[in-house]
């Protein structure tokens, strides 16, 4: 297992509140690894951490180091904007531009260049099938994203991160406003795209996590409480804490 992501001991502050304590672990390169735990104990802090999303909230700071590739992402020299092509970010809303099918896939190419119409051409089908969204939509590329379903658009959306050739890919809470239907096709290509890419997942879905995921956290109060291999902590939690959580004592 070769590790995509190292987290050591990763605090982060928001003015006088701690929000993310001594964090200190490592995520699988091509794995899925999900954060679960109650409201407000710090998953979708310790996700906008990995790309320094956070960067663009006031008053934050942070100590420690998180390495992607064995290069601390708070290194004073890091690229922002290199930092984020290999770090694409899905959020709970799907968030589609007000623009065509085509237009949303090709967005990020063509800021970086990529401006041929054979080369984009050739980036909207390959990303829309690996998002499996192309069969539905390969008739209406010009047709407007948001005329699509939730689901599609969510889809719609990996598709754009994928556009971006990132190898980690971020997902908060990603099923949380889509029907089982499209959930279920959602779980189906999170389970694909982990042959190509590391994901990182938050949910507060209990029966997803063990669906989709190789290891799991759980967070509590800006602490990691339990990280472990997925079944193991399901299954065998070693935390008081953990136990009562899965079994739905709180949260
Ligand atoms: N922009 C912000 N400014 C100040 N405090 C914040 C900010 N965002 C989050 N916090 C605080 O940080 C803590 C962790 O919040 P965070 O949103 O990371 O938790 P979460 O586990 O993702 O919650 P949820 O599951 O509800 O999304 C909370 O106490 C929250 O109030």
């Amino acid at each position: 297992m070769t590790a995509k992501i190292e987290v050591h001991d990763f605090n982060l502050f928001y003015g006088k509140n701690q929000a993310l304590h001594d964090l200190n672990f490592q995520l699988n390169e091509r794995e899925v690894t999900a954060f679960i735990g109650p409201s407000g104990c710090g998953k979708s802090t310790f996700l906008r951490s990995i790309n320094r999303m956070n960067d663009l909230i006031p008053n934050v700071k942070v100590r420690g180091q998180i390495k992607i590739d064995q290069q601390n992402v708070y290194d004073p020299h890091q690229d922002l904007v290199e930092l984020r092509k290999h770090v694409g970010m899905v959020f709970q809303q799907p968030n589609p531009f007000p623009l065509s099918i085509y237009d949303n896939v090709v967005y990020g190419p063509r800021i970086h260049g990529i401006s041929k119409k054979a080369e984009l051409n050739e980036i909207v089908e390959r990303t829309l099938k690996q998002a499996n969204l192309w069969d539905e939509v390969k008739d209406r590329l010009d047709a407007p994203a948001l005329g699509l379903s939730g689901g599609q658009q969510q889809r719609l959306v990996i598709a754009r991160v994928l556009a971006i050739q990132p190898d980690i890919i971020l997902m908060d809470e990603p099923a949380s406003a889509l029907d089982p239907i499209s959930t279920e096709r959602l779980e189906e290509l999170i389970i694909q795209l982990k042959e190509s890419y590391t994901i990182v997942i938050v949910t507060h879905n209990m029966q997803q996590a063990q669906r989709i995921s190789d290891q799991t956290a759980f967070f509590l109060n800006g602490y990691v409480v339990e990280f472990a291999q997925t079944q193991r902590l399901f299954q065998q939690p070693t935390q008081q804490k953990t136990a009562e959580y899965i079994a739905g004592q709180f949260g």
